[in-house]
């Protein structure tokens, strides 16, 4: 078998015309992302060891503690992707606004990421991961939250990398999905998976049961129809994950299909979700779709949202077309 590493992946990508292809700057940009999140990996590997897990004591904007992988993620790409010479700004769940490269407002990109999504699950030894979304620098002057401000559709390249007991990296340029798994030794990521696609059709679904009192009407109907399983209207049972990490989430979907739910809710009618549309939603919605699944807020194609803030948020259901239309459907119908 051949072994295509990331970088020969990269190089064919540049002599495509069109969809999928992608320049040299964007090379660059991807192998500094890769390979930043080897060395968050590697921490993450070594965990107490390394004296990096628990909290660091300080709040980001949505006022949730930060735990110190959090902060030191964040700061490594923030300082790798800096230093790519591309890269004109960034923007993080971290950051209460964006970070612009002095001096740089003329680099062709500007990347999102979440740098450590899943952080609940850091201490107890869970898959988390690193989500990123590239958009084009709008290149008109000056780098601000406003030249990120700009819909799903229009991103460049979107991937995670999910920590867990491979580390792997996913990836899209618009033209299908393709796996890498990190090889520590050789100190690379190699293909392993290509055009990854989700079945139309699914027996497993993902949603955190414990805020079911609080959800509306739609998604009460849909979830119930689940659990009655072969006896309900549905006339087949369904199994349930709930890893609480999204990367690791939406991986699954993405590897054997499935629906993955974090609606609103009533508790706080001004919080439409708790997901971040710019680097959670709005990314995995792009890989999603690219794997022939589909990805909406219950009401409208997530990557047609045009964006008001860096950190909004949004409903998220995505997954195998078939389920997800359904949800829509309810929703449309209530
Ligand atoms: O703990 P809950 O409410 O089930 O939420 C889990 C969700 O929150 C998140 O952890 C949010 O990500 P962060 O860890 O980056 O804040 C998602 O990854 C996950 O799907
Ligand atoms: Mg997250
Ligand atoms: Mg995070």
């Amino acid at each position: 078998m051949t072994r295509t590493n990331l970088s020969d992946f990269l190089n064919v990508c540049t002599t495509k015309q069109g969809k999928g292809g992608i320049d040299a700057a964007m090379v660059v940009l991807i192998e500094a992302m890769a390979d930043t999140c080897r060395h968050i990996s590697a921490n993450i590997h070594k965990g107490a060891l390394a004296g990096i897990l628990g909290s660091a004591g300080t709040e980001n904007v949505q006022g949730e503690t930060q735990k110190q992988l959090d902060v030191i993620a964040n700061d490594m790409l923030l300082e790798s992707l800096a230093q790519t010479g591309v890269v004109a700004g960034m923007a993080s769940e971290e950051l209460d606004d964006c970070s612009p490269v002095r001096g740089c407002e003329d680099r062709p990109y500007l990347v999102l990421f979440d740098p450590l999504d899943g952080s609940s699950n850091i201490d107890v030894n869970v898959s988390i991961g690193t989500i990123f979304s590239v958009l084009q620098n709008p290149e008109n002057g000056l780098i601000t939250n406003e030249s990120f401000l700009q819909a799903g559709h229009t991103q460049v390249a979107a991937g995670y990398v999910v920590y867990g007991p491979q580390t792997q990296m996913v990836l899209t340029f618009g033209d299908g999905v393709y796996g890498f798994t990190l090889d520590r030794e050789a100190a690379e990521f190699v293909l392993t998976a290509e055009r990854m696609q989700i079945s139309e059709d699914t027996k497993e679904f993902a949603i955190n049961m414990s805020n079911q009192r609080h959800w509306y009407a739609p998604v009460q109907k849909y979830i119930e129809e689940l659990l009655m399983g072969k006896t309900g209207p549905r006339g087949k049972d369904f199994n349930m994950r709930w890893i609480a990490s999204m990367v690791a989430d939406v991986h699954r979907v993405l590897t054997r299909g499935g629906i993955f739910m974090y609606p609103k809710d009533q508790r706080d009618p001004s919080k439409p979700g708790k997901l971040r549309l710019m680097y959670e939603a709005n990314p995995m919605s792009f890989l999603v779709e690219q794997a022939g699944g589909t990805a909406c807020d219950a009401e409208t194609r997530i990557l047609d949202i045009e964006p008001l803030d860096l950190h909004q948020r949004c409903s998220v259901v995505l997954g195998s077309a078939n389920e997800v239309n359904r949800v829509l459907s309810y929703h449309q119908t209530a």
